[in-house]
């Protein structure tokens, strides 16, 4: 069975976690962890220590920049907003023909599919078709103008909200309601909150550890310590025993994250997961934007097992107004607008894009179709 933690639905995170299965009697002493370096996002000169979160195999993983990243990019992206060299439409179309060709067709790689999604929330007609597949190992994001139903969206994939008309699917599997009514296995879906959405009275240790306390039989003084080794995984030493109250912004955003990153250890099978965070830099001066995009890159972590075969890969899918963020934490972006997808392409492609819509959304302009 599928269930929410505690049915709660304003936590930053709300994991979708196979209960039936139920921990197994394994315990974490006897997995192999190994450990990975990764480099302290708040002083990129002294590493630390993490161990791999989401499998048991070694992994590599690091605080990267953006794969298709190079010095040239800082560039395009060096101002506050885009800095847009408008090529020729040959030039444009040429580049993303190039971009639809590269699309991967693996069909058994695509972990969540929209197709034709509509919402409506009274006569306001927010989601009108909108279709899109995120596949495995993505880092995605999803960008457009206020209110054209990011978030909506990010809502249904978690299976918090239902599509009025379309369909999703999980992994191949037609999700026909809210996930809390249905049986979903092999794959965890973890939506971190715009707000952070901490619960003010429990501390961060209940904060991060909320849901094996509540739904896994692991010792509690083996959650204690697996929140610790999450806590300094996202940066943050000592503060298991503070209220969210007296955290800084930053702070509450990386705790949200520590809860959406950290599993049960106990359970042999850990399923791949996406997460989904909704705008998790809005509001941070840009130092600690950048602490957060690295951290969400650095948690997606992916391996091959022995036999070469990527595993237990989160991809992830950033809802953003941020350039930085387009810029460091993603590596595709669907652009949304009036209802629709009418965008996508790799994050290099958007400033290049002939797109008029695209091209007044990262220039600025009040010129352009998009109207306020
Ligand atoms: N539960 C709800 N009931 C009524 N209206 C809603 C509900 N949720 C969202 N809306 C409306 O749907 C529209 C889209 O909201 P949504 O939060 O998805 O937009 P968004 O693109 O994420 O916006 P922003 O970039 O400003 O965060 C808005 O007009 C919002 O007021």
């Amino acid at each position: 069975m599928v269930s929410f933690a505690g049915s709660v639905v304003s936590p930053s995170f709300l994991n979708i976690c196979n209960t039936s299965s139920g921990p197994s009697s394994s315990s974490s002493s006897s997995c192999s962890y190994k450990n990975t370096f990764l480099p302290n996002s708040c002083n990129l000169e002294k590493p630390f220590l993490v161990r791999p979160l989401w499998n048991r195999k070694t992994v590599c993983a690091c605080v990267a920049p953006p794969r298709d990243y190079k010095a040239a990019d800082s560039d395009r992206f060096s101002t506050s907003r885009f800095n847009v060299r408008f090529l020729s439409f040959e030039e444009s179309a040429k580049l993303e023909n190039v971009s639809l060709l590269r699309e991967p067709e693996e069909e058994s790689d695509v972990l969540i599919e929209c197709r034709n999604v509509c919402k409506s929330f009274g006569d306001k007609h927010i989601l009108r078709g909108v279709s899109f597949k995120i596949r495995h190992g993505e880092a995605v994001g999803i960008i457009g103008p206020s209110g054209t139903g990011k978030s909506t969206i990010l809502k249904i994939m978690a299976g918090l909200l239902a599509p009025d008309k379309g369909e999703v699917l999980i992994r191949g599997k037609l999700r026909n309601g809210l996930v809390s009514d249905e049986e979903i296995s092999g794959l965890r879906i973890g939506l971190v909150f715009q707000s952070a959405a901490l619960f003010d009275s429990l501390t961060v240790r209940e904060n991060v550890g909320f849901l094996l306390y509540e739904n896994s039989t692991m010792p509690e003084d083996q959650i204690a310590h697996l929140v610790t080794e999450t806590l300094a995984a996202v940066g943050l030493k000592e503060v298991e025993d503070r209220l969210p109250s007296e955290l800084s912004g930053g702070m509450k955003k990386r705790v949200a994250l520590a809860r959406s990153i950290i599993f049960d250890t106990t359970k042999d099978v850990v399923e791949p997961e996406v997460l989904l965070y909704d705008e998790p830099t809005a509001g941070l001066d840009p130092i600690a934007s950048t602490v957060v995009e690295d951290l969400i890159r650095s948690v997606h972590v992916t391996g091959e097992d022995a036999l070469g075969k990527p595993e237990k890969i989160a991809s992830y899918v950033v809802v953003t107004h941020q350039h930085s963020t387009i810029k460091r934490a993603v590596d595709r972006l669907i652009f949304l607008y009036d209802g629709k997808v009418v965008w996508q392409g790799m994050t290099h492609e958007f400033s290049t894009s002939t797109n008029p819509i695209v091209r007044q959304f990262a220039s600025g302009s009040l010129d352009g179709p998009i109207k306020y």
